[in-house]
């Protein structure tokens, strides 16, 4: 390789107490080149990036940016050395501005006699919002008004602004619409062109493969090997990254939809700000994907189900006991496979749903799903309390039990189940978030982009898990971007477009991805 190294890691490790998160990596990035770094959950690649980018410190080793020693005090330092990176989940502030969010950290660059020139601020906010096509916006309002996909832009448009010699990005491409993912390539690959290095964390083996110029596999904190693209090879990549041959694929093998009688939920003619006339139906034993790019409001829909957003018009029936409630130990829980009535309630709040047996996984896992602060165990049996619970007081023992439980089968990578879940790698958050509901007694799963951030070996054991939840009568309803996914586990495909239902598609052997996109756009 006669690229000029631009960053060298030699023997660098991180423990976090007794975990040894990145174990001894020396690794070279060139100038010129995009990085992959591939590898399951928890192997250590936010880590390494981590301190590169100056947001952890080494425990031992050394690094060096253009052979010159390098340790990064924090994020900004990095950055005045010409390494920024993007995250996993959202790196903005809600309550400031779009603006303020660009420059955080930097805004004494428009500071006149000790006062912020505002008007400058927009006016270069504005500049960097262009250099990933945003479009137009008032950067004086605050993120939290923005969507995911949108704030995720502005963190891009940060790190754009100062133009980076080294720019990473991590597995922030799951969490974007198609269109999104496509500008994140286009821009790497123009840093690439323009000889800059660029490092990209991603679980997309494919993505990967097509972006890439070479490939450095991780395995439980260890650099295994580092490919380069034209020795690449899908199983090859597969096998080192686990360690053991990956076979077959992961979706459920029955090529026929199949549902029970029962609706369990009904959404009648829902608007809300981007939704327009939303109606459906999820019955007992039916997994529903809906499908769209992710302006199209199918993530509203899954809010809207959970209570969590109120429709403008319209209402979401569920079906549930006739007193609802978790507190009966979920013992009569919705029935219908027993036979036993169920009764429409509208879903008025958060708390409805809940009593009702509604679980909601939600895109956005940090804000919304789980308590940074808080165990492993805490987060998984929040939901479950009913089911814990006798006469009224949680058993710690039955607490224990369940969580341990759910950590074995989602192969939860901590330390044990009194580890904050803030300490977690991307990918074990979710598969604690999902723990959560898929352990209580919900009998309704609102799903949105479940799988996202997962390494293959654990989508696996979700999907199986999923197809038997149906199997048991659960009504799933899953919101994902991933098209292969909702045509491999779906009985039914709904395509939303605009706020709207666009096409409806049944469980069919030969459905494909573009036919589904020709609804989508
Ligand atoms: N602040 C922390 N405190 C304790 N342990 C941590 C902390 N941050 C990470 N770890 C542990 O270090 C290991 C590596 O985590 P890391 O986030 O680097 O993995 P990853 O490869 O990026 O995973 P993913 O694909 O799930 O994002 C994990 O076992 C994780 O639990």
């Amino acid at each position: 390789m006669d690229k000029p190294v631009f960053l060298e890691t030699r023997s660098i490790v991180k423990r976090f107490n007794e975990v040894t998160a990145v174990n001894n990596i020396s690794m070279k990035i060139y100038r010129g080149e995009i990085r992959g770094l591939i590898g399951e959950n928890g192997s250590g690649k936010s880590t390494i990036s981590a301190m590169i980018s100056g947001l952890l410190p080494k425990t031992e080793g050394d690094m060096l940016v253009e052979g010159d020693p390098y340790a990064p005090k924090d994020p900004l330092d990095a950055r005045a050395k010409k390494i920024a990176m993007i995250v996993q989940e959202t790196g903005t502030i809600g309550q400031l501005s779009i603006a303020e969010n660009i420059f955080l950290g930097d805004e004494g660059r428009f500071a006149r006699n000790g006062i912020i020139d505002r008007k400058q601020m927009h006016q270069e906010a504005k500049k960097a919002l262009a250099l990933v096509d945003f479009g137009e916006v008032d950067v004086s309002l605050p993120a939290l008004t923005l969507n995911f996909e949108q704030r995720k832009l502005i963190e891009i448009a940060r790190a754009l602004y100062y133009e980076p010699e080294l720019f990473i990005v991590d597995e922030t491409t799951t969490a974007l619409s198609h269109d999104g993912r496509l500008l994140i390539h286009r821009l790497m690959r123009k840093l690439r062109d323009q000889n800059k290095a660029v490092l990209f964390i991603s679980h997309d083996l494919p993505e990967l493969m097509d972006v890439c110029d070479a490939l450095t596999v991780m395995r439980d904190g260890d650099l295994i090997t580092t490919i380069d693209r034209s020795e690449f090879e899908e199983n090859h990549i597969k096998q080192s990254m686990v360690g053991r041959v990956i076979e077959g694929d992961y979706y459920r093998s029955d090529i026929r939809a199949s549902r029970g009688e029962q609706v369990m939920i009904r959404v009648n003619g829902v608007h809300a700000s981007l939704l327009r006339d939303i109606r459906f139906e999820l019955y007992q034993g039916e997994i529903l994907g809906i499908g769209g790019l992710s302006g199209s409001g199918m993530h509203e829909v899954g809010k809207i189900i959970y209570g969590e957003l109120k429709p403008d018009r319209g209402e979401v029936i569920v079906y549930g006991e006739k007193t609802p409630g978790r507190a009966s130990g979920g013992k009569n829980r919705v029935n219908a496979e027993n036979g036993g009535p169920l009764f429409p309630h509208k879903v008025k709040n958060v708390q409805t749903a809940i009593a009702n047996c509604v679980g909601y996984v939600s895109k956005d896992r940090d804000r919304e799903t789980l308590i940074m602060e808080a165990s492993i165990k805490e987060n998984l049996v929040l939901s479950a309390l009913g089911k814990l619970a006798k006469f009224g007081l949680i058993l710690p023992g039955a607490e224990k039990k369940f969580a341990r439980r759910q950590m074995e089968e989602l192969n939860i990578k901590a330390s044990g189940m009194n580890q904050r879940v803030g300490e977690l790698s991307g990918g074990n958050k979710q598969k604690v978030s999902f723990g959560k509901w898929i352990g209580n007694d919900s009998k309704i799963l609102i799903l949105d982009s479940p799988t996202r951030g997962v390494d293959v070996g654990v989508k696996t054991t979700m999907y199986q898990l999923l197809y038997s939840l149906k199997q048991q009568g659960y009504a799933i309803l899953i919101i994902s971007e991933e098209l292969p996914e909702l045509i491999g586990m779906s009985d039914r495909i709904l395509v939303m477009k605009n706020g709207k239902i666009n096409k409806e598609f049944r469980r069919d052997e030969n459905l494909n991805e573009s036919m589904l996109i020709d609804y989508m756009i």
